[in-house]
């Protein structure tokens, strides 16, 4: 069985890494979407499609599940968001996500969806990693080391501390 869990990973954190690890006990192979792959250089969306793809193949690597990290652009229809991922994907069996928009648009599809409970939500929340960069407080240890590499290698916290700058808005709540 093939399952599919797809995220904006911006940056890829611990959550994230225990709800792949919940996942690969249930499956064969992982298909890895990243969500929002045309955005990038906004505080709410600093990292590129391709410095994610990074930070995710390397977070997962000595997992045991065969994985796909596939980029994912947005589009304007959630009523055709679904076809848009499984044309981009290789096919899978079930999604999981606990993105509510996320969990009806593969339901009203006919997709099987699973949902997990937040794991430490109190920090481990991506908004909340950008907000620690920003403000030069401690994040590394709530991502994988690999995350933390990865972010170093593009220079990622100088780079979200200048958008940050001049993008005051970017970090409004999205209209999903
Ligand atoms: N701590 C967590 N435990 C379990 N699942 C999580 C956790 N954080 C995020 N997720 C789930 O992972 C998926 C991808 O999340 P996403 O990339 O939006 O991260 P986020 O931490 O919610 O980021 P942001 O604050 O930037 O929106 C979503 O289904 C989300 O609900
Ligand atoms: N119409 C659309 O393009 C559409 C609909 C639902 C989710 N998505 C994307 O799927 C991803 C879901 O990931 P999150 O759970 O991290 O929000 C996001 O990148 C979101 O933009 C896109």
């Amino acid at each position: 069985m093939r399952g599919f869990y797809i995220g904006r990973y911006q940056p890829f954190h611990d959550g994230h890494r225990h709800m792949v690890e919940e996942i690969a006990a249930e499956v064969d192979e992982l298909v890895l979407g990243i969500g929002s792959a045309g955005d990038s250089h906004t505080t709410r969306n600093p990292f590129t499609a391709g410095e994610r793809v990074m930070m995710v193949t390397k977070a997962v690597e000595k997992l045991d599940v065969t994985t796909y990290v596939v980029p994912i652009e947005d589009l304007d229809r959630n009523s055709v968001w679904v076809s848009h991922v499984q044309s981009m994907a290789p096919r899978f069996d079930v999604a999981y996500s606990n993105n509510p928009l996320v969990v009806r648009l593969f339901e009203e599809a006919g997709v099987e969806v699973r949902q997990s409970p937040m794991f430490r939500r109190d920090v481990l929340e991506g908004t909340e990693l950008r907000e620690r960069m920003i403000h030069g407080r401690d994040w590394t240890d709530l991502v994988p080391d690999a995350v933390v590499d990865v972010i170093r290698e593009v220079d990622g916290v100088e780079r979200i501390r200048r958008i940050a700058e001049t993008d005051s808005i970017g970090d409004e709540p999205s209209d999903e």
